[in-house]
């Protein structure tokens, strides 16, 4: 292994939903591909150029779907020399939302975790992008020891307050952007991450501080650049620009000073509020015409349910005020055109304006001030760092049309201030937003992150000759294993029978010297590996060796005593006995009637910035351990020392401690008697079979539903 401190640097950047490739991007197609793929393309090829940068690596979702260009099937695309879009698949092949890619992110990090262990070396850092990929990176993180770092460009709960906010219904808002699954991948990888980077202070004093998990002190302020060579003022000779084409279709009187919004047709970009404005204002409608380019589009009706209630409301608030001839809402416009689009507006006098109803930072701000088009923009977000830095612009409450109107007015009828807002941001963009100055700050703050990182070493123990298996069974005890002496008895005979055929592993919540005894008092083989005290300590038979290298792995931020502190003095629940309590699990018995819901109790841990994995299993056992253990983390650690693809992996489970072991790319099957609730979002999940058997019928079912031994 080379030294650290001189090796260039691979790195991993997660980003999963959207359009992502390495040129011509579709921005503003659909809700998914936006700001954020630009931001991580950029980001990818500004590191890249770096010197002491050997590999970047720009992990998506590959999509196969006629509906979009081929390119997003291909499995690798280069971005630079050494740089590459790499494509794992996750659920169906073709394009969905990104809300509804949760039940398939499991898959993704098993895909993508294969597909890291066949490259040359491990990266030395993930950087995830948004919550979905956070989810992944979490878990990625955990499995490899890697340092993760986290960018969210857009925080569920931020998104959710101003939302609410504006009227819509907490019902509406959950039916259609699952906003609590969102939230908690995103509580989880606040709790994970060694380091936050976002692009404006306000993201962290108003946006990540609404977290339970909210440490400012590992958050980094790097803002992003634009790409100011695609981003100018317009030319002083008078070349026509050729969309003024497009627009001129719309527009009674042309010449006229152009209000530009320029978005995704999403509700939170607020346009409506600015048509609204618009509309409710002879002066402004005198002054000048309104151009809203949101996103590309044939025909509405068939756009998805987001993007069309957008604009089917501007379409109805357009005829409601008439405004024909004097607003454009072009269909269509390719990513060359945005430039020009902007220079239209600068030509003209115009004024840019982003009314959302929260911006995180808004790349369109930047865009905008580099072409010398003055700014009108929300105040809640990004653009009170980026009008501050810039001085180019007015900032506005996204839900006052009045101050909107007033804005708007004062930048058009002030050719001074015009051009004062024009030249400043010209001059400060260039100042302040630098892809170039980003990577060299990017570059400073993970260095330490990636020195001290301790990766899980490969794995040491490697079976002896003969002993190699290709696929695996592991089951949990109670109530799965145990529970139908008959069925217990046929699974024996399997595997004493079958023994060389599959590597036989115990994955449970007891301690060893309790699984022993069950497996003496049951007559149970002695299995090949032990997975005990819900994936805190691996143990290999017959000596029992305990696995010390896992257990240097999951010690980081194990603080068990803090943990005490905080949860002995809730009602409702008690401390198990000390047979039950092993240095990296605190057990206790959970009363559903009593105690406080668990979502309570995982957002007291988030608050008290502890970083810990709780479970709750057969509705009464409530287990805490360190958050890189879990049955399904060292289920992984120990196929992956045996290199059994987790595809030829059969686990077996029935309450909440399994259900992270059941999830992803295992064949998972639940016996019958299960903790229903608890492995309820597990329905969803395309390889879990749930049986019609109790207990160990349940394996015996699904060793034939997957015929097993065939595999
Ligand atoms: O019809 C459209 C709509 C958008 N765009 C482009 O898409 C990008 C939009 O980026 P941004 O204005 O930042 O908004 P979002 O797409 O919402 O991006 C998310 O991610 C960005 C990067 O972190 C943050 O700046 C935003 O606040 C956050 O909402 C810009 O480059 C636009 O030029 C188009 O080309 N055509
Ligand atoms: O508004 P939301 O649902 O938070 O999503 C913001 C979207 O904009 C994007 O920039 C699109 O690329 C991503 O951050 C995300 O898909």
């Amino acid at each position: 292994m080379s030294n650290k401190n001189h090796r260039s640097l691979y790195i991993l950047l997660i980003s999963i939903h959207g359009l992502i490739r390495s040129h011509n991007l579709e921005l503003g197609r659909d809700a998914d591909t936006g700001g954020q793929t630009k931001y991580v393309v950029e980001l990818a090829k500004a590191l890249a150029k770096q010197t002491n940068v050997e590999r970047v690596n720009l992990v998506t979702r590959r999509i196969i779907d006629a509906a979009v260009d081929a390119e997003y099937s291909l499995e690798t695309e280069a971005l630079a020399a050494n740089a590459q879009i790499a494509r794992i698949e996750a659920g169906p092949e073709g394009y969905i939302p990104k809300e509804e890619l949760w039940s398939y992110l499991d898959s993704f990090t098993d895909r993508l975790f294969a597909w890291l262990l066949k490259q040359p070396r491990l990266p030395d850092i993930i950087h995830t992008h948004y919550a979905d990929a956070g989810y992944v990176g979490v878990r990625l993180s955990h499995l490899t020891g890697l340092p993760l770092i986290h960018t969210g460009h857009s925080l569920g709960r931020d998104k959710l307050r101003r939302l609410l906010g504006s009227g819509m219904l907490l019902e509406q808002i959950e039916e259609r952007y699952h906003m609590l699954q969102r939230v908690s991948a995103e509580e989880d990888t606040l709790s994970t991450a060694d380091l936050v980077i976002t692009s404006t202070r306000n993201e962290i004093e108003d946006q990540y501080e609404l977290y339970d998990y909210y440490t400012p002190e590992k958050m980094a302020i790097i803002p992003p650049g634009t790409d100011l060579e695609q981003f100018y003022p317009p030319t002083e000779n008078n070349q026509a620009i050729a969309f003024q084409e497009v627009l001129a279709k719309f527009l009674n009187n042309p010449e006229k000073p152009i209000i530009l919004a320029l978005s995704r047709p999403d509700q939170r970009k607020n346009i409506v509020t600015l048509l609204e404005a618009y509309g409710q204002s002879p002066r402004l409608q005198e002054l000048s015409n309104l151009v809203i380019v949101a996103g590309n589009r044939q025909d509405i009706r068939e756009l998805n349910e987001g993007a069309q209630n957008v604009l089917t409301e501007l379409l109805l608030v357009m005829d409601c005020y008439d405004l024909y001839g004097r607003v454009a809402l072009p269909k269509h416009h390719s990513s060359g055109e945005v430039a020009d689009i902007y220079r239209l507006a600068v030509k003209s006098k115009g004024v840019f304006v982003n009314p959302a109803l929260t911006e995180p930072f808004g790349l369109t701000l930047l865009e905008a001030a580099a072409s010398g088009l003055p700014l009108v923009a929300t105040e809640n977000g990004g653009p009170v760092d980026i009008i501050g830095n810039c001085q180019n612009g007015l900032l506005v409450d996204p839900l006052n049309e009045k101050a909107i109107t007033e804005a708007l007015l004062q930048i058009l009828e002030d050719a001074t201030l015009w051009q004062q807002f024009s030249e400043n941001g010209l001059k400060n963009v260039a100042k302040f937003y630098s892809w170039d100055a980003h990577a060299q700050t990017y570059l400073q703050r993970i260095q330490p992150l990636v020195l001290q990182q301790e990766p899980l070493p490969k794995p040491t123990f490697s079976p002896k000759a003969g002993q190699y298996r290709k696929r695996a069974i592991f089951t949990a005890i109670d109530n799965t294993l145990l529970g139908d002496a008959e069925a217990l008895a046929k699974f024996i005979q399997i595997v004493r029978i079958q023994h060389r055929k599959f590597l036989f592993g115990i994955a449970t919540g007891r301690r060893l010297d309790s699984v022993l005894k069950i497996l003496k008092t049951y007559g149970i083989p002695t299995p090949d590996v032990l997975i005990t005290s819900l994936g805190t300590e691996i143990y290999y038979p017959p000596q029992y060796t305990a696995d010390i290298a896992w257990n240097y792995h999951i010690d980081r931020w194990w603080t068990p005593q803090v943990l005490r502190r905080i949860i002995d003095p809730l009602p409702g629940i008690a401390p198990q006995p000390k047979e039950q309590q092993s240095r990296f699990k605190v057990s206790y018995y959970y009363d559903a009637n009593l105690a406080p819901p668990m979502e309570e109790i995982l957002t007291l841990l988030r608050q008290q910035e502890l970083s810990v994995n709780a479970t709750l299993s057969f509705g009464q056992y409530l287990d805490i351990v360190p958050a890189r253990a879990s049955k399904g983390l060292a289920l992984r650690y120990v196929a992956r020392q045996w290199n059994i693809p987790l595809e030829q992996v059969l686990v077996n489970g029935g309450s909440g401690g399994d259900e992270d072991m059941l999830r992803g790319n295992t064949l998972g099957v639940v016996v019958d008697n299960r903790h229903r609730e608890e492995l309820l979002n597990l329905s969803d999940s395309d390889r879990v079979y749930f049986a019609d058997s109790a207990h160990a019928g349940g394996i015996l079912e699904a060793i034939a539903h997957y015929d097993f031994f065939n595999l």
